[in-house]
């Protein structure tokens, strides 16, 4: 079945039958102002989004080309719109695995690191931290355990797309949707297209006269690949990747000064000056610094964002529930 290659499982068939709505079920692929491609088990078709606020990777029902509902998401990337905090930009759902891409051959910038890092934990799925352009690299090794130290728990691998070191034992670790997240020329769509196993994906090379590199993907696309079921979406790299709403995600990010804070000498301990410090005396004052910044930063972007979020969350968990106690009914 054509979307079974695209992850159509028992899960979403259960909700796309609960939702009782006329139409086809299908998953965006990709988005444009107003409409998107969506594969529907006729192939991929175009759909006006309509009113609804539809992302790449979302379960959709599609009647007359235009979208009559939106599956519940089980995972989301979402981050503050570049140049406000107030409202937020969905670049994927539904994913399963975020990889983020750290170039071995550009200087490194653990800071950022942690950001999409925080990014991705938030999202419900598992990152991945991949070292990107090995063949490249001067210390892959070196910077392997750098950006370990900035996300404890998170696996970090090297590849080269351009060799294939390395790509196997990064398969190993996806599952179901990948999303590629990371700066501009970072090697996302190439790795895809290694991933998908052919040149699908606008790269770098192919336009790097005019572009110099930047901001050559500007579509956010879903491709299947040969393994049934898994997915893979390219981001377009991003100028700023704010956060909003993060508060699991920095506390897992951040596991280990949250652990040792326990055994700062004061309960309030701001990992300053303070003496007893167990934070200050184990861990980076870099670190540490950007641990502080995220957590205010996502402090003002939330409370300003929180209304907007909080209605749309209590929504969401609404509509899921009722599908879910018609699922449980038609048993
Ligand atoms: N040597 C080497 N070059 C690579 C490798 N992967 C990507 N590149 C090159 O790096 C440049 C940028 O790669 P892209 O895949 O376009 O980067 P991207 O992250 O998708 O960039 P945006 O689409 O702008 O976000 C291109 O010139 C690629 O050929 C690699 O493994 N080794
Ligand atoms: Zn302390």
């Amino acid at each position: 079945m054509f979307l079974d290659s695209y992850g159509y499982d028992s899960h979403w068939h259960d909700l796309f039958q609960a939702l009782d709505s006329p139409g086809d079920p299908g998953r965006v692929t990709v988005v444009d102002r107003g409409a998107c491609g969506v594969a529907t088990s006729h192939g991929i078709v175009r759909a006006r989004s309509g009113r609804h606020d539809v992302c790449t990777g979302d379960w959709v029902v599609v009647d007359s080309d235009t979208i009559a509902g939106v599956l519940p998401r089980r995972s989301a990337i979402v981050r503050a719109s570049a140049g406000t905090t107030s409202t937020s930009q969905t670049l994927a759902s539904n994913v399963d695995t975020v990889a983020i891409t750290v170039a071995a051959d550009t200087e490194l910038d653990l800071g950022r690191v942690e950001r999409y890092v925080a990014l991705a934990w938030d999202s419900g799925a598992t990152p991945v931290l991949v070292v990107t352009k090995s063949d490249r690299g001067l210390d892959n090794d070196g910077r392997l355990d750098a950006v370990r130290s900035a996300a404890p728990g998170v696996a970090a691998l090297a590849v080269s797309s351009q060799t294939g070191s390395g790509v196997d034992s990064f398969t190993d670790r996806l599952a179901g949707t990948v999303a590629l997240i990371g700066p501009s020329g970072s090697g996302k769509s190439t790795l895809a297209n290694v991933l998908i196993g052919e040149q699908a994906l606008d790269t770098g090379t192919v336009r790097q006269a005019d572009s110099k590199g930047r901001h050559v993907t500007v579509r956010r696309e879903l491709i299947p690949l040969a393994t049934p079921g898994m997915t893979v979406i390219d981001t377009p790299g991003l100028r700023s990747v704010g956060l909003v709403s993060s508060e699991e995600g920095l506390h897992q990010t951040f596991s280990d000064i949250e652990a040792l804070a326990q055994h700062c000498r004061f309960d309030d301990c701001a990992h300053g000056s303070e003496p007893g410090c167990a934070v200050q005396e184990n861990i980076d004052p870099r670190r540490i610094a950007n641990y502080h910044r995220l957590q205010r930063e996502n402090y003002w972007a939330t409370t300003r964002h929180d209304a907007r979020a909080n209605s749309r969350r209590l929504a969401e968990a609404k509509q899921l529930s009722k599908l879910q106690r018609r699922m449980y009914k038609n048993r």
